[in-house]
């Protein structure tokens, strides 16, 4: 047994879990008309009602217990302070710095980090601003009308989400444009809706290595470089973020036109670097720094409040009460607004890169769940799609429900629509419908005998099932910034609790490696004998039919 599965803590929440397991949440509500009051946080105008949970204030004095036990604090300050915490990299976990909005120093080696990010911001508002005001032009003289982000994962994700998020706050005459898949369809598509005149593109890489940001970069540049006849123009149209500079200069790009960011900022966690950079365009640089200043006011909310009042912590506690045990294999994120639709793939790889590990700090096999799986859909959509499965399936899906109460796009009673969705379903969820109850509808409604009898078991809600509300004013960017710290801060306790370093990925090695290896032998007609079988008959399909 591990260090963890052995410790008191966690011994006292498996035997507590006996004692929850049979109990209902109609029951629990019913027993105590203050449980919404007791299990309930508000952050600035973000709640979170968490009262629709498995737990009594028991389950949360032990959730607490295990906090301090696996020293949640202490991490918490050694990430804040700039040590190398993610120790297989040898790096400092620092996108807290990005968006450190007080003039507290950041040291890493020693050295504050702050003038250098502080230097690159200004470099982006100074960039952002020119090719908003249309004085930064196009070889032709045109101003700029579309950025194309070419990125991927990290570098694609995070930009995506936002710019998606934030689009009532940005211009129509300049849009923004993502390009990740190596798949030469996304590219190609986007390009179709673009002139090379007015397009700039933003080749978005941490490490420049990366094989579908590169293969997609040197075919947009073979796009332009076709209507623009002259590379000297190169300057006008691609910029590079990147940490690297050798490999930009490398790629053609003058480093003049680079933004640079640190090897403290994890791929996944840099959208409040340079990276950022075409939500700046997007959105003005102001908008931007209301990002990040939402995400900062998280920050200083992680860092100061009691583990108790401590959002991150409670939504961290209640996932790893669910995954461990419960065995709640996956996670949903189900958010009631359109703007978010990528909120939940941005967070897929948050969550999965930081927290899908098996193997602990001290290089031991875990004997626990480690990250779920993370997926979710924006409502109404996922009602009419995968909800059947959380109301009435055999899985346990813990589910965050997150709402605006006040809507960018007031068309008649859409968002009043939307909301009373939202309401029904986190209560349906947890209230579910017994048989006595769906006995007197079908009664009602003239149904008896067989066939009331037949229909009876299929009518039955057995609820129970747990979920948060997290209900906010509005979409604005400083409200965005705080959500996406609250989650970045939830994965971050998950992965101290469970003993694993939540900033490497080393998992997504193997399949590039590999993939490396086989593309040389996909041009000619040899038979491919250096692998399973499987996998040559794969690549031997492909030749017998393509070359
Ligand atoms: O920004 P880069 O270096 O191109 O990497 C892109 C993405 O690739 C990954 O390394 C995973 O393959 C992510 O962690 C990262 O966000």
């Amino acid at each position: 047994m591990s260090q963890l599965t052995q410790s008191p803590a966690w011994q006292a929440l498996l035997s507590h879990q006996q004692e929850i397991a049979p109990l209902h949440m109609r029951d629990l509500f019913a027993a105590d008309p203050a449980r919404f009051d007791k299990f309930s946080l508000q952050f600035n105008d973000i709640l979170l009602d968490y009262s629709k949970n498995r737990i009594t204030e028991q389950t949360l004095s032990k959730l607490f217990a295990l906090a301090r036990d696996r020293k949640v604090e202490s991490w918490r300050d050694r990430m804040f302070s700039g040590e190398k915490i993610n120790f297989t990299e040898s790096r400092a976990v620092l996108h807290t710095a990005l968006r450190n909005k007080s003039d507290r120093p950041v040291l890493v080696d020693g050295k504050d980090v702050m003038p250098e990010v502080r230097r690159v911001l200004a470099q982006m508002r100074s960039f952002t601003e020119r090719v908003r005001s249309g004085e930064w032009k196009g070889y032709t003289g045109k101003k700029i009308t579309d950025v194309v982000n070419i990125g991927i994962g990290g570098s694609d994700l995070g930009p995506f989400m936002v710019c998606s998020a934030l689009r009532p706050y940005s211009r129509p005459d300049l849009l923004a444009h993502f390009v990740s898949n190596i798949d030469g369809a996304q590219l190609a598509n986007i390009l179709e809706k673009c002139n090379p005149e007015t397009t700039l593109f933003i080749v978005a890489s941490k490490t420049f290595t990366t094989q579908e940001t590169l293969t997609n970069a040197k075919s947009a540049r073979a796009w332009f470089l076709k209507a623009a006849q002259d590379e000297s123009h190169i300057a006008k149209h691609f910029v590079a973020l990147s940490t690297n500079a050798t490999e930009v200069a490398k790629f053609g790009i003058d480093t003049a036109n680079m933004f640079e960011f640190w090897d403290w900022v994890g791929g996944r966690y840099s959208l409040w670097s340079a990276i950022g950079l075409s939500i700046a365009l997007h959105v003005g640089m102001d908008n931007f720094e209301e990002l990040q200043q939402g995400a900062f006011d998280m920050d200083e909310h992680f860092r100061s409040a009691p583990l108790e009042k401590n959002l991150p912590v409670v939504l961290g506690l209640l996932g790893v009460w669910y995954s461990n045990f419960f065995n709640a294999q996956t996670h949903a994120i189900l958010p009631y607004d359109q703007s978010l639709c990528r909120f939940a793939a941005y967070f897929q790889q948050g969550d999965m890169e930081s927290n899908g590990k098996f193997v602990d700090r001290d290089g031991f096999r875990v004997d626990y769940d480690t990250g779920p799986i993370i997926w979710g859909e924006p409502g109404t959509n996922g009602q009419h799609a995968f909800y059947q499965l959380i109301h009435q399936g055999t899985r346990l899906v813990p589910c965050d429900f997150i709402i605006p109460m006040q809507t960018h796009y007031p068309i008649g009673d859409h968002h009043k629509i939307l909301l009373s969705n939202f309401f029904a379903q986190t209560q349906a969820l947890m209230i579910g419908k017994t048989k006595e109850q769906a006995r007197t509808e079908l009664e009602a409604a003239g149904l008896s005998g067989a066939e009331l009898e037949t229909l009876l078991p299929h009518k039955v809600f057995e609820g129970n099932r747990p979920t948060n509300s997290i209900m906010f004013e509005k979409l604005t960017p400083r409200t965005l910034g705080s959500l996406i710290a609250l989650y970045e801060h939830k994965i971050f306790v998950q992965g101290v609790i469970w003993n694993i370093n939540s900033f490497d990925q080393w998992g997504v090695e193997l399949g590039k490696q590999l993939a490396n290896a086989m593309l040389p032998k996909l041009f000619d007609k040899t038979p491919a004998t250096a692998h399973d079988a499987s996998t040559n008959g794969l690549i031997n399909h492909y030749k017998q039919h393509c070359l």
